[in-house]
């Protein structure tokens, strides 16, 4: 058995000095907090050992009534929260309470930027955790004992919350975490029983695992009237009822509590935007409470994001972050689901392909849309702000969830050229409603930016005709076009894509001019062929231009200009991509060219080439040589 040792000394991680300094100096209106994330931390190390002990019973020991255990020391001016959960070995504590182990904090720290109210923002994102107990103490000791690690006798953490903690093996009698609280000067107000029972009370209630405060003995005492009051002896008092709040009946839960409890499972500081509790009865049984979060965590963007699902199995913590349950486009949701169904020793690689874990899967993806669906219908404007959060993220739905691929589309938001601005408020059906007469298909078109796409050449045709088109500029936009070809039936076309076929939006005089302008163009079509030679798939005359001499198109089949950035960003080697060259035999520019000998209408025909890529792709592959024939063509004029 190892011995109490030397005291060593460590610096911590410089990102764990940065979010110290940051809680401290935004967290002081909201002090209370600490209580929450430890008693919580407490709540999982308690979780963590119920788990582990269902394969091995031992590990309980002769104490098996899990529970957390808080006390105050007036004199000493201490606050004890202890737990006989899990607890940690040495190694475990120098990594957990040294570092910050999660991927991408650097980057996130990097973003501060020294102005307190934007970055109080900030680390509401990041959530706190253990460190948040350096909000009100001026040293904090942990004491732990793994229970794990039989060999293990204890492990004494210390740090002033200065850039360094010392560790110390040492003895501890018991398996389990005790953390006390060294209070800073002025924090006195948590030395008060009351007031500390008062939020220890708010932030336990719904968690399932007993709470416990010390009651001091009170001594024998006798009334007035001679009756003696016998006395009690100090003892340990539970504060909350125990019962898991997703075990009760949603009558009789209320939306405080609801909050409060999606505070502690996600640790945001926020309310949630919404949320959904069901019982589940049928084949499959299982309690679902799923929430949907305000704001964004700091790393929704980080593929190794965890998930926000936990995994109950008759009231026992399984695990978190089981991506079984919820489908990667809808990481943001939080909560967790509870089943009576699968066995306890369930593990990720039973989960992966298991009925009854995707009967749930598909339950809760369904409630999450429904919901979401509901507040579109019932409060446009929080739908919104739920919009420009997650957004981005649901556009991943319909490539990843075909089943659901409609349900998605109706909460898909876009900005468009019924409005003039970028914001992203028009849903599907909303453009279904303001189609015209005899137009049976949804235009849309992807570009760099808003800006790119609002004044793309291929959208003049559309303008003069009155039909509107969706304008799509986030990253994730051709991914999610190239999965999403329909919606109620009707199809969804690209601008810059392949033939324009207008349908019934043209009339038999529309249609009967442009065959004749074809037809008057074709000398001068065949010109254009051989000026530009191959650096064009074909050479045709426009029917979507009106105030443009020229514009380049995808051909149906190929990859569009869009998707070819985003793989290429993604350092994929993408073939290159002849495009379609659409000419406006209407446009001054084309007029005056066509008298041109056939040097200059090469030069002009480059030209005009570059100029539509130019438009359409935001960049040349030789710029240079661009400037030196329009410099050129500029001497001439
Ligand atoms: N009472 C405890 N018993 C056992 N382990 C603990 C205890 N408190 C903290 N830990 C360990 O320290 C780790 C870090 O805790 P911390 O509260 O900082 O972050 P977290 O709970 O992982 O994440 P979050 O930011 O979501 O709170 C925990 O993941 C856990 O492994």
């Amino acid at each position: 058995m190892a011995e109490a040792g030397q005291t060593e000394k460590h610096g911590f991680q410089t990102e764990v000095k940065q979010l110290l300094h940051l809680m401290i100096h935004s967290l002081y209106s909201n002090k209370e907090i600490f209580l929450r994330e430890l008693v919580s931390n407490a709540s999982d190390a308690a979780d963590k050992l119920r788990f582990k002990a269902l394969s091995d019973n031992s590990l309980y020991g002769d104490d098996s009534e899990l529970h957390v255990r808080i006390s105050l020391d007036k004199d000493a001016r201490t606050i004890t929260i202890s737990d006989n959960g899990i607890g940690m070995t040495r190694d475990e504590v120098m990594n957990n309470l040294g570092t910050i182990a999660k991927s991408g904090t650097a980057e996130f720290f990097g973003q501060l930027s020294g102005d307190q109210a934007k970055d109080s923002q900030l680390i509401g994102q990041f959530g706190v955790g253990f460190y948040s107990a350096f909000i009100v103490a001026d040293e904090v000791v942990v004491r732990t004992r793994s229970a794990l690690d039989k060999g293990s006798i204890g492990v004494e953490w210390r740090s002033k919350g200065e850039g360094e903690f010392e560790i110390t093996e040492t003895e501890k009698a018991r398996r389990g975490t005790d953390i006390i609280l060294h209070l800073k000067e002025g924090e006195d107000e948590f030395l008060d029983e009351f007031r500390l029972r008062g939020i220890i009370n708010k932030y336990s209630e719904h968690l399932s695992i007993p709470v416990q405060m010390w009651k001091e003995p009170v001594p024998e005492q006798e009334g007035e009237d001679g009756e003696k009051t016998p006395a009690e002896p100090g003892k340990w008092e539970t504060v909350n009822s125990g019962k898991a709040l997703w075990t009760r009946d949603k009558a009789e839960i209320s939306d405080d509590e609801y909050k409060e409890f999606y505070k502690t499972v996600a640790h945001d500081f926020d309310d949630p935007l919404l949320w959904s509790h069901n019982k589940v009865e049928g084949t499959t049984e299982y309690t679902s409470l799923l929430y949907i979060p305000k704001r964004a965590p700091w790393d929704l963007w980080n593929r190794e994001q965890q998930h926000g699902v936990k995994l109950y199995v008759k009231r026992v913590f399984i695990m978190d972050d089981a991506e079984q349950l919820m489908p990667t486009y809808l990481r943001f949701v939080k909560g967790l689901i509870d089943t009576n169904d699968l066995p306890l020793n369930v593990s990720r690689e039973i989960l992966q392909d298991n009925k009854i874990t995707r009967a749930m899967r598909n339950g809760s993806t369904k409630k999450v849309l429904q919901m979401l669906k509901k507040l579109a219908k019932d409060d446009s404007e929080q739908y919104q702000q739920f919009w420009d959060t997650f957004g981005n993220v649901l556009k991943e739905g319909p490539a990843e969830d075909h089943a659901n691929r409609e349900r998605i589309a109706e909460l898909l938001r876009f900005s468009s050229t019924h409005g003039d601005s970028s914001a992203q408020t028009v849903s599907l059906d909303d453009y279904i409603e303001r189609m015209k007469e005899g137009q049976d298909k949804i235009y849309y078109i992807v570009a760099d930016s808003y800006e790119a796409a609002k004044n793309n050449p291929a959208l003049e045709i559309f303008r003069k005709k009155g039909v509107e088109v969706l304008l799509l500029s986030d990253r994730i936009d051709e991914w999610l076009m190239s999965h999403l070809t329909e919606f109620k039936d009707k199809p969804l076309q690209s601008v810059t894509r392949g033939d324009l076929d207008l349908g019934e939006l043209d009339d038999e005089q529309d249609k009967q001019e442009q065959e004749k302008a074809e037809e008057a163009f074709k000398d001068q079509l065949k010109r254009f062929e051989t000026a530009l030679g191959d650096k064009v798939k074909k050479v045709r005359v426009t029917h979507r231009l009106t105030d443009s001499p020229a514009c380049i198109i995808t051909d149906e089949h190929d990859m569009s200009t869009q998707m070819a950035k985003l793989m290429e960003a993604a350092g994929q080697k993408v073939p290159e991509t002849k495009y379609i060259f659409e000419v406006n035999p209407n446009h001054p520019l084309v007029v005056k060219m066509t008298a041109k000998d056939d040097d200059a209408f090469k030069q002009w025909a480059e030209v005009l080439l570059d100029q539509a890529t130019l438009a359409e792709r935001g960049s040349l592959k030789d710029p240079a040589s661009f400037v030196t024939k329009l410099n050129k063509l500029m001497l001439d004029a």
